[in-house]
């Protein structure tokens, strides 16, 4: 299915810098599998992006982050059951009927830039035929302005020019990536998902697309970026929450995260001293079944501070979700 939306007309404006532009409050996800089978794949998620915020979204494969995503662009499958609140402009996305969300959302007020982009572009059309239709459906542009505005958006994603006229067959996934970024960066949309948008991308091309997608929050929008590359996170968020087993267990200030006094959930920190320019530690264990979730703390099977009061769900306090956050102890 495209993402973008199929109707001409100016994008939304910004809202004010005191408004969020994404309001999250309870949001959780169930898909319902044959045999009565339950997958939580996102639990009880509540946050707020503000107007240039970029957020980082992380956490290990399968915590439901992508899910996420597409349940505020109304893109889950028929066997997902959605509850919670996610207000962009007055708007509820998880209430919004199919029309609203193809006219008014996607494209419009909410772009993405979709985890698998070569599934997103349409297979019998060049990169800048879909440029340019993308460009006249969301800013109205005409003739000549068109082709112009279609090549700085290619531009602005580092996308080659000489590239344009290829298929999307005829590109690597680096420049599939390139392209839906460049795609979902057309519409000028308040808020911008990008599900993982520095995948098969060299360590140069990670630092031009995330500085790309950073002067796009410093513009005014608020940019939920999900990644698995703490470093990319590093350097373009200003807010961190960390995923796990569905629900988010940290959310804090980005430069607390990474440095002083680090994270204070004894996942997030496992997260972070897993990585080989730190301690090159990985957490023991593996993540519970999404269909299959323990009574209480879902981590618990795996951290070291364990202890009875943990067979409950701790609540997020003070932006950590844990029975035992841990104080700051680095040197
Ligand atoms: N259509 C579906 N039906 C059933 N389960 C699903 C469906 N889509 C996703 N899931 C499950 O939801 C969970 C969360 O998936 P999701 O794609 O959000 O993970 P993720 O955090 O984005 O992982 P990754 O980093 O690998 O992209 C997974 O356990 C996945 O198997
Ligand atoms: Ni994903």
């Amino acid at each position: 299915m495209t993402t973008q939306a199929r109707t001409g007309g100016a994008a939304p404006r910004l809202p004010a810098p005191d408004e969020p532009v994404l309001d999250v409050s309870g949001l959780s996800v169930r898909f319902r599998m044959r045999g009565g089978r339950r997958i939580a794949a996102v639990t009880d998620a509540s946050f707020r992006l503000w107007p240039g915020e970029c957020l980082a979204l992380v956490g290990e494969s399968g915590c439901g982050k992508s899910v996420l995503a597409s349940a505020l662009l109304g893109l889950l499958p028929a066997n997902a059951q959605t509850a919670g609140r996610a207000l962009v402009g007055g708007l509820d996305l998880l209430a919004a009927d199919e029309r609203t969300l193809a006219r008014t959302v996607r494209g419009r007020r909410v772009g993405l830039v979709p985890q698998s982009p070569a599934a997103h572009l349409t297979p019998v059309r060049t990169v800048r035929s879909q440029l340019q239709e993308t460009v006249r459906e969301l800013t109205g542009a005409r003739g000549s302005g068109l082709r112009a505005k279609a090549e700085a958006a290619a531009e602005r994603a580092a996308f080659p020019a000489d590239h344009l006229d290829r298929y999307p067959h005829q590109l690597s996934g680096g420049l599939a990536q390139r392209a839906a970024t460049a795609l979902a960066l057309v519409g000028d949309a308040p808020l911008l998902l990008a599900d993982e948008p520095t995948t098969g991308l060299d360590r140069d091309l990670v630092d031009r697309t995330v500085d790309e997608l950073r002067r796009h929050a410093d513009a005014g929008h608020a940019l939920l970026m999900i990644t698995h590359d703490l470093a990319a996170a590093e350097r373009i968020a200003d807010r961190v929450a960390v995923m796990y087993a569905g629900r988010i267990v940290e959310l804090t200030d980005a430069p607390a995260f990474f440095g002083e006094p680090g994270p204070r959930h004894p996942y997030a920190r496992g997260l972070l001293d897993a990585l080989p320019e730190r301690a090159f530690t990985p957490i023991p264990g593996m993540p519970p079944e999404l269909g299959a979730l323990p009574a209480g703390c879902a981590f618990a099977a795996r951290c070291e501070h364990a202890t009875a009061a943990c067979k409950t769900v701790p609540a997020l306090l003070d932006g950590t979700a844990c029975h035992h956050p841990q104080e700051p102890t680095r040197a």
